[in-house]
């Protein structure tokens, strides 16, 4: 089993309406919406009022990957704007457990989004409130970077961790993941995959072309 979800922060956001009517009819699994402040990450990007634009535009799961300090202030804000899931950094918060409890009480599945340098050593302690964990497989903040190769041993390390648990936990990867990439996420156990500049916005062939491209590198 695998879900790909198109990252929005790559779409052209002027044709936005018409990129995701593609996406949809492509089969998308889920949409990937970050949020970047310009503190916990250099950069800004999309916002709650984005959220509800695309909210009222698909009936995909919106998936919002919180890249903000003090994420637990802003998860009724878009749990408000439609969000079905919600992840949140482990080093952007001091209030992980809680902050994690407070997604699921409202009914979204909860994430935890870890940098390339964090260690999965926190996940033994929240697992039972995890329903996904984001390895970030490059540095967050920005599109179009290189995929950083220890991730795939990090991908292998946390499989084993859910393995042994049995705990039903997703591993969604993002940044740089396409045709170079995917096979060895894949064979580490990666299952949600979180699609750029990589794989789905650039100018290889149409926006569904490109996710029928992806789709292929499954079989
Ligand atoms: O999280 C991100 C940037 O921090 C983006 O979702 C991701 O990087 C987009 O994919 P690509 O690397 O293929 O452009």
């Amino acid at each position: 089993m695998y879900k790909l979800g198109p990252s929005l922060m790559c779409a052209d956001l002027g044709n936005l309406e018409s990129q995701i009517s593609e996406l949809d009819k492509a089969g998308v699994d889920f949409y990937h919406i970050d949020i970047m402040d310009g503190n916990f990450v250099p950069n800004f990007t999309l916002g709650p009022d984005f959220v509800r634009t695309v909210r009222k535009l698909t009936d995909k799961p919106l998936d919002i990957h919180l890249m903000v300090n003090k994420p637990e202030n802003y998860i009724e804000l878009f749990a408000d704007c439609g969000a079905d899931m919600i992840s949140i950094h482990e080093e952007a918060t001091a209030h992980l457990q809680s902050s994690l409890t407070k997604i699921k009480s409202l009914g979204i599945r909860a994430g935890v989004a870890i940098n390339p340098a964090t260690s999965l050593d926190f996940l033994k302690y929240v697992y039972n409130v995890t329903d996904y964990v984001v390895l970030m497989t490059v540095n967050p903040g920005f599109a179009g970077q290189k995929f950083i190769p220890a991730m795939y041993d990090k991908i292998a390390e946390l499989h084993a961790f859910i393995q042994r648990t049995g705990m039903d936990i997703e591993i969604q990867v993002d940044g740089n993941i396409g045709a170079g990439t995917i096979p060895k996420c894949r064979e580490a156990g990666a299952s949600m995959y979180v699609l750029g500049t990589s794989a789905v916005f650039n100018d290889a062939g149409s926006i569904q072309d490109n996710v029928a491209n992806t789709r292929k590198l499954f079989n």
